[in-house]
């Protein structure tokens, strides 16, 4: 079989669970067959990225791995990735202790699997000299077919294939790709109608609007901006409304005077940012260039000095994508594996048993809970406080106040551990030169503290800031925010939309509650001065029989630490949509038989309305990629899947029929109908981790406008008890599913 010429971008792509299928759908990479070789190619790449060549066997069913690796083709293709960032550093190429690598001449060796597969299958591969730090991937061995790197060196194998014109060739076609898939989408009617009906504005105009808006929204819309606001309410209770509203109103009213007035919507996705700029753009006022909508990291990746002048050559992970998530969490999988196998031991005494059992675990799963608690407590805890390696770094993590959502940890021996993961996080970060979100909006921040901000910001920055999804907003993030406002005079007036119930995996929403309800505390809202609370108590998204069930899902919340100022008396909360459904629960005998049954539900109800497929584990994800791109199929559905970078290119996947993405990716959307799926065992898990699951939960189902229905399946053990007892109370209709 051919060779596979792939980049590093395109193999952490492909890591993200995409399913080959899905490759010639997705809108950021490209793939070319050539006689010689096949090559992949991801639209970040340049002309002179570094590539990675992949001798295959036969690979008969399986293209991007050895055939035998292809059930763990995510955990292989992300290890090549970071194989090829390690080759890109000068100096001796050294790989974690837990691939166990072995070196001869120009030859390394080096387990395929983390944690490995049942055959401990090990790669053959070898950098190439020359700026590029090109690798090739020569084969794998395994327990039952050995072969030494001396016996491989010696033995006849075919040379490096020569890829440079094909590589040319397949980057022009690429570039002429991705230009054209950037353009305009073609006119296509389905598309259009639907953007109309279902933007958030329904196509109304904006004077439509301003009469049609309930009493506690026209509060918050006609009150002054003198003082900052905290616009707080339940899902679907029309927050993005009002605040695009009111925006758009203070920017009238400043024409009207004559005024000339800056006004800067941040949002936290690109895909919500799209949506607020669409419903301005259909309330019939024209163009509004006084208004920006943005994400928040894109506005410190535009302003950012830091960022803009880097030539460290330091590319960003963890960019508010799944991808970037998933590349974090293999990168601390990998540094856990070493820890516990070579300095654990002389850890261990001082840990509790609780957490000792968790290092000690060398179940897959265990270990992997274990990387996403550390992976949030890296980025939300740490990272967030601005804490980064150096002398008496250790000393400002261990004062840092713990709320309930946070990693347990029981004693300082404890947090000096995880500090240590931390620390050996950070150094492996630098020497592959990645950074993070956090780190550039730490710049970000240090940049706004300077004379140099103070001046420029009188004339870029801005009259009045408004933030949707407040809560998904981290201390440092929200620090951020007060930077951002022109008059460095009074406090920076900011206008925030929030849901305390909804919270995003990083759970900011603890610390967040500990800051605002402390008024002692360095808190955020403090620096906002005089802060005025708007409540909104009716929802308008959904039907009362969607807002029955949502209400029993938030009553089995475990309690939040989460003081006065976030408590929402859901009793008070009323729906204002006309009766609809009750929402049903549908348990199929098996994961083939659920996906049968969704794919059903599907064909019913494309033609009647938006439909979402949210996934409440983002670990289950693989599987529904895999689905997506089998009702995808030609002559099927248009269906858009959100799992990355590709929301961030800002597809307008919106206006397709249906979109399939991990719950998380869907705050702030809305669908007529949402299949709800991919539910673990919510009952078995620490509370942190159930909090988070039953969060994803409240989230996926407040994103139905009328028609709500959740799928499990036996083989994931049936339905949760939180599920059972909707149905027990009569919120839920409960009916088989197909049995196989
Ligand atoms: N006063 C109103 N009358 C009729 N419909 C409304 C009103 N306010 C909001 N809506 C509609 O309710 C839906 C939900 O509104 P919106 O997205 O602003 O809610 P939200 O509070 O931001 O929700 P979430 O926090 O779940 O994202 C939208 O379809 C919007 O058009």
């Amino acid at each position: 079989m051919k060779p596979l010429i792939v980049t590093v971008d395109a193999l952490r792509e492909l890591a993200t669970g995409l399913s080959p299928e899905a490759i010639s759908a997705s809108p950021i990479l490209f793939e070319i067959d050539t006689p010689e070789v096949d090559l992949l190619i991801c639209s970040t790449d340049d002309h002179s990225a570094q590539r990675v060549v992949l001798l295959r066997e036969k690979n008969l069913k399986e293209r991007y791995v050895p055939e035998h690796l292809a059930l763990h083709r995510r955990n292989v293709l992300s290890r090549m990735a970071s194989f090829a960032e390690r080759a890109r550093i000068s100096g001796p190429l050294s790989l974690p202790t837990g691939w166990h690598q072995y070196k001869y001449n120009h030859l390394i060796a080096f387990y395929a699997v983390p944690g490995l597969d049942a055959q401990a299958s090990r790669w053959i591969a070898e950098v190439l000299p020359g700026d590029r730090s090109d690798v090739v991937f020569w084969l794998t061995t395994t327990s039952n077919k050995k072969e030494t790197l001396e016996e491989f060196a010696r033995s006849p194998h075919p040379l490096v294939p020569q890829i440079d014109a094909a590589w040319t060739q397949a980057y022009q076609a690429a570039k002429r790709y991705f230009d054209h898939a950037r353009g305009p989408a073609p006119s296509d009617v389905e598309m259009s109608l639907a953007a109309r009906e279902e933007s958030t504005t329904k196509g109304w105009s904006y004077d439509q609007w301003l009469r049609s808006v309930s009493e506690d929204q026209r509060a918050f819309i006609e009150t002054g901006t003198d003082k900052s606001i905290r616009l707080r309410g339940p899902a679907g209770s029309g927050k993005t409304l009002a605040l695009t509203i009111k925006a758009v109103r203070e920017v009238m009213a400043a024409r009207d005077a004559g005024d000339e007035i800056r006004v800067l919507v941040v949002t936290h996705s690109w895909a919500l940012a799209a949506q607020i700029q669409d419903s301005m753009d259909s309330m019939g006022l024209g163009i509004l260039n006084e208004i920006d909508v943005f994400p928040l990291l894109e506005i410190a990746k535009t302003v950012s000095p830091h960022y803009l002048t880097d030539t460290s050559g330091f590319s960003l992970i963890g960019e508010d994508s799944y991808s970037g998530k998933r590349a974090q969490l293999d990168e601390i999988r990998g540094l856990l594996d070493d820890f516990v196998a070579e300095d654990w031991i002389t850890y261990r005494a001082s840990v509790g048993e609780t957490l000792c059992a968790r290092f000690d675990s060398t179940d897959e799963e265990d270990r992997l809970a274990l990387a996403w608690d550390l992976l949030v407590e890296f980025g939300s805890v740490i990272g967030a406080a601005a804490i980064f390696p150096g002398a008496g770094s250790d000393l400002r993590y261990f004062q840092l106040p713990r709320a309930s959502w946070m990693l347990p940890l029981a004693s300082r021996d404890e947090m000096r551990v995880v500090f240590e993961l931390y620390l050996r996080y950070m150094r492996n970060l630098e020497a592959r030169s990645k950074m993070t979100s956090d780190q550039v909006l730490a710049d970000f921040l240090s940049h706004l503290e300077t004379h140099a901000w103070n001046r420029t910001r009188k004339s870029v920055g801005y009259d009045l800031v408004f933030v949707d999804e407040f809560h998904l907003f981290s201390p440092l993030e929200r620090q951020v925010l007060h930077f951002l406002t022109r008059d460095v005079t009074s406090y920076p007036r900011v206008f925030m939309a929030l849901d305390p119930r909804q919270s995003p995996s990083e759970a900011f929403i603890g610390i967040a509650a500990k800051e605002t309800r402390s008024s002692t505390s360095a808190a955020s809202d403090d620096d906002l001065g005089d802060v005025t609370n708007f409540e909104l108590t009716t929802v308008h998204r959904f039907t009362p029989q969607i807002l029955a069930l949502i209400k029993h899902v938030h009553l089995k919340f475990p309690t939040f630490d989460l003081g006065h100022d976030w408590d929402i008396d859901f009793s008070s909360v009323e729906s204002a949509q006309d009766a609809g459904p009750l929402p049903r629960l549908i348990t199929s005998g098996t994961r083939a038989a659920e996906e049968n049954d969704l794919f059903r539900a599907i064909r019913d109800l494309y033609s009647s309305g938006r439909v979402a497929v949210a996934v409440v584990d983002s670990r289950q994800w693989p599987r529904f990629t895999e689905f997506a791109s089998r009702i995808g199929q030609p002559a099927n559905f248009h269906v858009s899947t959100i799992s990355g970078r590709s929301d961030i290119e800002g597809l307008g996947y919106r206006r397709r029929g249906v979109v399939v993405a991990p719950a998380e990716y869907l705050a702030g959307l809305q669908f007529d109908t949402v299949l709800v799926t991919g539910i673990p065992d919510i009952e078995a898990p620490s509370t942190n981790e159930r909090t988070r699951l039953l969060s994803f939960l409240y989230l996926a189902l407040s994103r139905a406008q009328r028609d709500v229905r959740v799928y499990v399946n036996e083989d994931d053990g049936g339905a949760p008890e939180v599920l059972l007892s909707a149905v027990a109370g009569h919120h839920m209709t409960a009916e088989k599913g197909s049995p196989v």
